[in-house]
């Protein structure tokens, strides 16, 4: 099958990737179904990259109806050690501004009805996820933002991003909460993926912009639809250029990562003890261990 190291997940208004050469249209089937889309299989500054559009590539899935194991082990199985996360978010601080860009390093989880683990069933484990982005990834990824100097553009590189349910915006009370947690930005679907990326020893960054100030700021308004995708079409360009910058750094170093080894010593159960139903299942993310 089609292999590349590399995958993008890109969220609302990043569809397709223009740089990608040669590409293949992938359809991947997992034991959890199938993935939001094709899967786009391209070279990119000497690399095999797979691009998922997240929603589809027609948007057509909620955040809550979003097919999240599926996606990550779809990737996996193209053999992807690295995920980039391209992601539409709301700012919760002043000076985070829209079109700004912000590469987070911590999550606050506000989702409800999510599956956030392949585990279950007749396997137990539990993933150690006080990091739960890959800092040697999100290095690579701030290192090509700031080499890029993009105009107008600043890049706070660390954050807390909070991951709520959704669809529905939040109401004033619940950003202003968010905020005095600490909270940076908020979008409503890196969490899950963050979770299963690790759980498929897959290092996981996310590459957040700003497209509105949420709810919460006395002199913008709130936030709509049509704000999100006009921001977005507006950084959509500047976006692919910080992937392509950072897949060319990737091609000259793939950086170690804890991520790679996360489930070494997570599982509780032992594997002689696993249902071979459920071993058949997470083949992929076992047969290491086996
Ligand atoms: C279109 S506004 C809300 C929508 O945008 C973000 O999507 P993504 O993370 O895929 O870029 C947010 O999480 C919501 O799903
Ligand atoms: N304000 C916001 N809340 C949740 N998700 C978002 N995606 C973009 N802006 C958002």
């Amino acid at each position: 099958m089609t292999q590349a190291k590399i995958g993008i997940i890109g969220g609302s208004g990043l569809y397709k990737m223009e740089a990608l050469q040669n590409i293949e249209e992938v359809e991947v089937n997992t034991p959890f179904g199938s993935p939001s889309d094709r899967i786009i299989v391209g070279m990119l500054e000497g690399m095999q990259v797979a691009f998922l559009a997240r929603h589809g590539r027609t948007h057509h899935l909620l955040p809550t109806e979003l097919p999240y194991r599926a996606n990550i082990y779809a990737l996996k199985s193209l053999g992807v050690e690295y995920i980039i996360s391209a992601s539409a978010v709301g700012s919760l601080k002043e000076e985070v501004k829209p079109l700004d860009m912000v590469v987070p390093d911590q999550f606050i989880d506000r989702t409800r009805s999510r599956i956030s683990s392949f585990f279950g069933k007749g396997i137990v484990a539990h993933i150690t996820f006080g990091d739960p982005i890959c800092s040697q990834l999100a290095k690579v990824l701030t290192d090509a933002i700031s080499a890029l100097n993009l105009p107008d553009v600043t890049l706070h590189s660390s954050g807390t991003y909070v991951c709520m349910e959704g669809p529905a915006f939040s109401t004033k009370a619940e950003s202003n909460l968010y905020r005095s947690w600490g909270g940076t930005i908020i979008g409503m679907t890196n969490l899950p993926e963050a979770k299963l990326a690790r759980e498929a020893e897959i290092a996981y960054a996310t590459l957040a912009l700003a497209t509105d100030y949420d709810c919460w700021h006395p002199e913008h308004d709130s936030v709509t639809v049509e704000m999100v995708v006009g921001n977005l079409q507006r950084n959509a360009v500047n976006a692919q250029k910080v992937i392509q910058e950072t897949v060319k750094r990737l091609s000259q170093n793939l950086p170690d990562s804890e991520a790679h080894s996360a489930l070494k010593f997570a599982i509780l159960t032992p594997l002689d003890k696993v249902p071979a139903e459920r071993i058949k299942e997470l083949d992929l993310l076992l047969k290491k261990y086996l």
